[in-house]
């Protein structure tokens, strides 16, 4: 069998190889257990650049992973990564059209950096690899490729939402982006809804393409081992301690406004005006590292979210309690595993999320024979597989607020029943059957 070569924009970074970074990350190297595997991308560095800068491929060998990276210019990175990557197609994948801020000369860098992709990626294929591409950042790669000769099997995942053609037209040269899909073999997408819409895009446009669902998942049988064993971890003991026996709910996202943060906080805020008998009887710690931190919506929204905590934290705080605990920074996922574990409720209220592994990642952790609750959006990529959480729709304050209230009174005997339907689909659906599943396509489609 030859290698699998994966091309993403975000690769883990060299001291973090072996932990996490985001949730593409994440899966991806759960996924890549085993074979011989080129992971190329993005190094995560940028550098000055100048006329004819030709970036050189770093090479570094992690156990059966190869991980080749190049850096990016200041200009590169603004233009491929922050403008058109995150201020025009990260909004408009999340049905946000108006957050979009299109420039012409972005959508020129966008193709260039995935031309570059393209050549520093060629002279290390070999004949035998099957190439697999992740994520909006990189969807005119495959084309790039094939333009340059390349004939091995290309398929490409999106890991984000694929809006209804009727918004994503929005995008000038949407037609045109599509239309470079016809290179790949394979294409993979979360859920029913975002297949539809590609595929109703493909036959407006007239593009021979399908794309075809493969949900992702995460690794649950070590995560349940984390969570279980570092219940011992001196800083999991002293969260435990600090709660001293309260009811404790979670939230973890990136710092992002697809992940309807502000709309949770009105929600808690919501919560703690209608219910008031919880009140300094609950703890609530939101982790939310700051992400994409140079994108003006993304700013704002940090913005928003220390005034809204503040004046929650202002209005129902006491000098012994205080209502939300809010990071900007981010906590090492073995830890989080353990936190999940303590946690008697997890928020997961995205506006709009591909997946939302932190919805499979919290059902993973729990103590079977007293498990906490799941409240999930109707819009997390996945929602269609845990209706069984308590579902709530995020832009409703009160619905939220009631969710909490029940997730937080919820009998014991209705817990574990709602775990018992959770659980089967989050180890059916993991980051190696996924994978498994979409390279299995590919070899079908084309055989390397
Ligand atoms: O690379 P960043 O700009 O720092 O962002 C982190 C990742 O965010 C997005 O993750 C998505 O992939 C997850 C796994 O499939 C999915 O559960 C989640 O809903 C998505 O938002 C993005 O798609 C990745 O490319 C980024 O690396
Ligand atoms: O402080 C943090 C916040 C998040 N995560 C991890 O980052 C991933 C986030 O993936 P998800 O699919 O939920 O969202 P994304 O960030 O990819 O949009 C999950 O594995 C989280 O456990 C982490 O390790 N530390």
């Amino acid at each position: 069998m030859g290698r699998l070569v994966v091309v993403s924009n975000r690769v883990p970074a060299a001291q973090g190889r072996l932990q996490s970074a985001g949730g593409l990350a994440v899966a991806l190297r759960a996924a890549l257990k085993e074979g011989s595997c080129l992971w190329f991308g993005w190094s995560g560095r940028q550098v000055a650049g100048h006329d004819g800068y030709d970036p050189e491929v770093s090479l570094d060998e992690v156990g059966n992973v190869t991980y080749a990276t190049i850096d990016l210019t200041h200009a590169e990175y603004d233009g491929f990564y922050q403008k058109y990557s995150n201020g025009i197609l990260w909004p408009l994948c999340h049905y946000r059209a108006g957050l979009m801020n299109y420039d012409r000369k972005d959508q020129k860098i966008y193709q260039d950096v995935n031309a570059l992709f393209a050549r520093k990626l060629l002279p290390l294929l070999q004949p035998g690899d099957r190439i697999w591409i992740h994520d909006y950042h990189l969807f005119p790669l495959g084309q790039a490729l094939r333009d340059l000769g390349v004939t091995a099997p290309i398929g490409f995942f999106l890991h984000i939402p694929f809006p209804p053609w009727s918004l994503m037209r929005a995008l000038p040269h949407a037609d045109g982006l599509l239309r470079t899909m016809q290179a790949y073999d394979v294409i993979g997408v979360q859920t029913e809804d975002d297949a539809r819409n590609m595929n109703d895009g493909f036959s407006i446009v007239g593009v021979e393409a399908k794309a075809r669902v493969f949900p992702i998942g995460i690794d649950p049988e070590n995560f349940a081992k984390q969570a279980e064993e570092g219940l011992t971890h001196p800083d999991v003991k002293k969260l435990k301690e600090s709660l001293s026996g309260k009811p404790f709910i979670i939230g973890v996202d990136r710092l992002d406004y697809s992940k309807g943060l502000l709309a949770r906080f009105k929600g808690y805020e919501t919560f703690l005006a209608r219910y008031p008998e919880h009140r300094g009887k609950v703890d609530y710690l939101q982790v939310a590292p700051v992400s994409r931190g140079n994108v003006p919506e993304y700013r704002a929204l940090r913005r928003d979210l220390d005034e809204a905590a503040g004046r929650i934290n202002g209005t129902y705080g006491t000098y012994d309690w205080t209502p939300i605990r809010y990071l900007t920074h981010p906590v090492p996922r073995a830890l989080l595993a353990s936190f999940y574990r303590l946690a008697d409720v997890a928020l997961v209220t995205p506006l709009r999320d591909g997946m939302n592994l932190v919805a499979k990642e919290y059902v993973a952790a729990q103590d079977k024979a007293d498990p906490g609750v799941l409240i999930l959006s109707h819009f997390a990529g996945a929602a269609p597989e845990m209706e069984s959480a308590l579902m709530v729709n995020p832009h409703d304050a009160d619905e939220i607020a009631d969710a909490l209230h029940k997730a937080l009174t919820m009998p014991a005997g209705e817990r574990r029943a709602r775990w018992d339907l959770l659980e089967p689909d989050v180890w059916r659906v993991t980051a190696v059957t996924w994978a498994y599943n979409f390279i299995t396509a590919l070899s079908e489609a084309r055989p390397a």
